[in-house]
């Protein structure tokens, strides 16, 4: 017992023994796996297998049955949302839910980590330190000249990497991004690799995806979900020679 929580705080996410049943429906069983700083982690795995749940229960979104999450040591699972994004992990749903009426700027300067509703962060003072963190966050998403552009003018891969500046703004230790290529188009998709691999020189990142070509650019490791469970987990190369995979996954 005691060996096992000095081994999860030297993880930045520990993910233990995590359980959620749904109507005596197991989503999530009994589920583990460490994240390491700064590493990309793809969790793949056939419709069903439960990748979504586990970010919504790492969220706060979903409640937990049994198990634990900790995050740098703090315990997740009784803590409310805004305490786990205050905590330090942010989380990017499958659509994107940028402020289309408000431009490119603004939608980053609303997310800057002050303020608790639009127009109450819109009416703080602009300082230097404010346009400096959205000029950077606007140069690595690739928006740098559209700063002035509404939201709603941007296409939609654009409009995915606003919402990951609108994480990355807010300076998470841990992103969490659910299909972040779904809907790209090729060039968009590189874009994105190179992006996450920008991303992991200052966070660690937890993606789900089922695009495996992209999954191959940038995986450090990946974790193989199959009905709640973990059923496989190493690099891409091992996991993609692993039968349990070929046989539940790949092979379809
Ligand atoms: N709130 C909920 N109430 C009841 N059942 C749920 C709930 N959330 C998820 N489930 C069920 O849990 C299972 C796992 O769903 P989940 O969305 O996590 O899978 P997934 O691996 O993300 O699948 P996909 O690749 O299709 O997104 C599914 O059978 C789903 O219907």
């Amino acid at each position: 017992m005691n060996a096992k929580r000095i081994q999860s705080n030297e993880f930045l996410l520990a993910v233990e023994g995590l359980t959620v049943s749904f109507d005596g429906f197991k989503a999530v069983d009994d589920l583990s796996f460490y994240l390491d700083p700064n590493e990309i982690r793809v969790i793949i795995g056939p419709n069903g297998a439960g990748k979504t749940t586990v970010l919504d229960l790492i969220c706060g979104k979903t409640r937990a049955s049994g198990g634990s999450i900790r995050f740098k040591g703090r315990e997740l699972t009784k803590m409310r949302e805004h305490q786990i994004v205050h905590a330090g992990v942010g989380r990017k749903f499958q659509n994107p839910s940028v402020f289309e009426d408000l431009s490119v700027f603004e939608n980053l300067e609303v997310s800057y980590p002050r303020g608790h509703t639009v127009m109450g962060a819109l009416a703080f003072k602009r300082d230097s330190a404010v346009e400096e963190a959205i000029e950077e966050v606007a140069e690595t998403i690739f928006l740098s000249e559209m700063l002035n552009e509404p939201a709603a003018s941007l296409s939609h891969g654009q409009k995915q990497w606003l919402e990951i500046g609108m994480l990355l703004i807010q300076k998470p230790e841990l992103l969490m991004l659910d299909e972040p290529v779904a809907g790209m188009s090729v060039a968009e998709r590189k874009k994105t690799a190179e992006l996450l691999k920008v991303i992991t020189t200052r966070h660690t990142v937890l993606v789900i995806e089922h695009d495996m070509q992209f999954v191959e650019n940038i995986a450090d490791r990946v974790t193989v979900m199959h009905q709640g469970k973990v059923i496989s987990e190493g690099s891409i190369e091992h996991v993609k020679a692993d039968p349990k995979v070929v046989e539940v996954y790949l092979g379809h």
